[in-house]
């Protein structure tokens, strides 16, 4: 049972929930987390739906997983000043929309972000004051093996997103760069720790009148 408080979750005492920023490599558990995150806290948390250039995988949903774009579509947004960060990675671009977050905002929830270590850097020249989560594979051998049982890659964008998660993996060992580091090696211990984490700076830590603050269970 997770005590939250009624205030923090309707936003209302605050001056806005902190969003949260997860990062990571590429088959490190992101998505996995961040959805089991989604399911068990309905109504608390929002998801900011990126621009990409890549094709849709198997079951993606256009609106709900992406906005998928031309390269053309996303540099002429980009160029009009519509994104709060963008990347190149694996051969595809990638971007965060001022409109996305805006639509997680405006329902009142706890925005989350799915980016990766460029956009972390970016969005860390913004205003967006976010809690920033690592979720790191057990492994180098771990991250292959669910990469390649995901079959969702080439061997080339494998090849890609493996070199990119060496120097993630490096680059995330960086002092104050993440709030929290998780290694997704026990899916359940992983989610208990990304759960702790975004719950205890959103909701636990809230400043609003106690006579207010009337813990409900979810
Ligand atoms: N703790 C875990 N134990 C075993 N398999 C896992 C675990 N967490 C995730 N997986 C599996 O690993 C694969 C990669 O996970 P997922 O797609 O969530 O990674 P991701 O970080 O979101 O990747 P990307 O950045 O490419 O979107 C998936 O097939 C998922 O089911
Ligand atoms: N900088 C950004 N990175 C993003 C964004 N949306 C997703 N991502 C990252 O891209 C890789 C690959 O994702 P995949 O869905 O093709 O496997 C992964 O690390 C995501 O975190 C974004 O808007 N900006």
């Amino acid at each position: 049972t997770v005590k939250t408080c009624v205030l923090c979750v309707s936003g209302a005492a605050m001056a806005g929930p902190r969003p949260v920023v997860m990062s990571g490599p590429s088959g490190a558990g992101k998505s996995t987390l961040l959805k089991k995150l989604l399911t068990e806290f309905e109504g608390v948390f929002g998801f900011s739906v990126s621009h990409t250039t890549r094709s849709p995988r198997p079951g993606e949903e256009e609106g709900k997983d992406y906005h998928y774009v031309s390269r053309e579509v996303m540099k002429a947004a980009i160029a009009n000043g519509e994104f709060i960060e963008n990347a190149e990675f694996s051969g595809n671009m990638y971007g965060t929309s001022k409109a996305a977050v805006q639509a997680v905002q405006a329902k009142n929830l706890i925005c989350i972000l799915d980016i990766d270590m460029q956009g972390v850097k970016n969005i860390k020249r913004t205003d967006l004051n976010p809690i920033y989560v690592s979720i790191q594979p057990p492994s180098m051998e771990i991250l292959e093996k669910r990469l390649r049982d995901r079959k969702t890659e080439s061997e080339e964008s494998l090849q890609k997103r493996l070199h990119a998660a060496k120097v993630d993996m490096e680059i995330s060992k960086e002092p104050g760069l993440f709030d929290v580091v998780i290694t997704n090696d026990d899916l359940d211990v992983a989610y208990g720790k990304l759960k702790h984490a975004v719950l205890e700076v959103n909701i636990f830590q809230c400043k609003c009148p106690s006579e207010r603050k009337a813990p409900v269970s979810r």
